[in-house]
């Protein structure tokens, strides 16, 4: 599995051209990619990048990819980052990590969105990984009755019996919404819930899913305009 998710991020990392500034994703599968484009930059790659979390900057660093900010950059020219489930549309189902906040900025701020997985990641209808909806903690109760009176069961993600806090300072809820019909009007009805900062529904937003398969191929995935 390591090897699928190694191949279809570095391919994806190898489309980088010199001066882009990169989004750089989080998780497993991304974490390939960055390691990749450090690699080019020690070739002389000349690249910045935004990273989507406190882990994937860490990576940069150790890697020698130079980072900027959004004070310094409008615009991104390509983010690769992983999902944690794509559907036949390339709506997906994002943070699984706890990253998705960050992840969907980035993507949004980007002209070209990669997102890259191995095979099991595909569906035919989102759903079955719990949707994660970041929220503050303040009223965090609330908030988890309110995504619950949308017809999910949630529950705080933990972690070291704790809740688990993201990068932001927030919660995260994983919710079982069962399979998703129409991703976008339902991740617009979670953002309209006071106390929900945002959702891990990704819809309409990635350009290309590139697909690492067992058999070593790679399926890209476009999106239809
Ligand atoms: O918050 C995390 C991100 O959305 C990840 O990109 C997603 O969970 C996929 O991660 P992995 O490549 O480790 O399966």
């Amino acid at each position: 599995m390591e090897e699928i998710k190694r191949r279809v991020a570095e391919a994806a990392a190898e489309q980088v051209k010199d001066g882009m500034t990169v989004g750089l994703g989080t998780g497993s599968t991304a974490y390939w990619a960055i390691r990749k484009l450090g690699e080019r930059v020690k070739e002389g790659l000349n690249v910045k990048a935004i990273a989507t979390s406190s882990r994937s900057e860490s990576l940069a660093v150790e890697f020698g990819i130079p980072l900027v900010t959004f004070a310094e950059t409008d615009v991104l020219d390509v983010t690769i980052d992983g999902a944690d489930e794509v559907d036949p549309a390339l709506n997906l189902i994002k943070g699984g990590g706890g990253a998705l906040l960050r992840e969907k900025i980035v993507a949004a701020a980007s002209r070209r969105f990669v997102v890259v997985v191995d095979d099991t990641k595909r569906v035919d209808r989102l759903g079955a990984f719990p949707l994660p909806v970041e929220v503050v903690t303040f009223g965090a109760e609330a908030t988890k009755r309110a995504l619950e009176s949308l017809g999910c069961a949630s529950r705080f993600r933990m972690a070291d019996k704790c809740e688990y806090v993201t990068d932001n300072g927030n919660f995260i809820l994983d919710c079982d919404f069962g399979l998703i019909r129409e991703p976008e009007p339902l991740a617009q009805a979670i953002n309209a819930i006071p106390g929900v900062v945002d959702n891990g529904l990704f819809a309409n937003m990635a350009h290309v899913v590139m697909v690492g398969c067992g058999d070593g191929s790679i399926v890209v995935m476009e999106r239809g305009e």
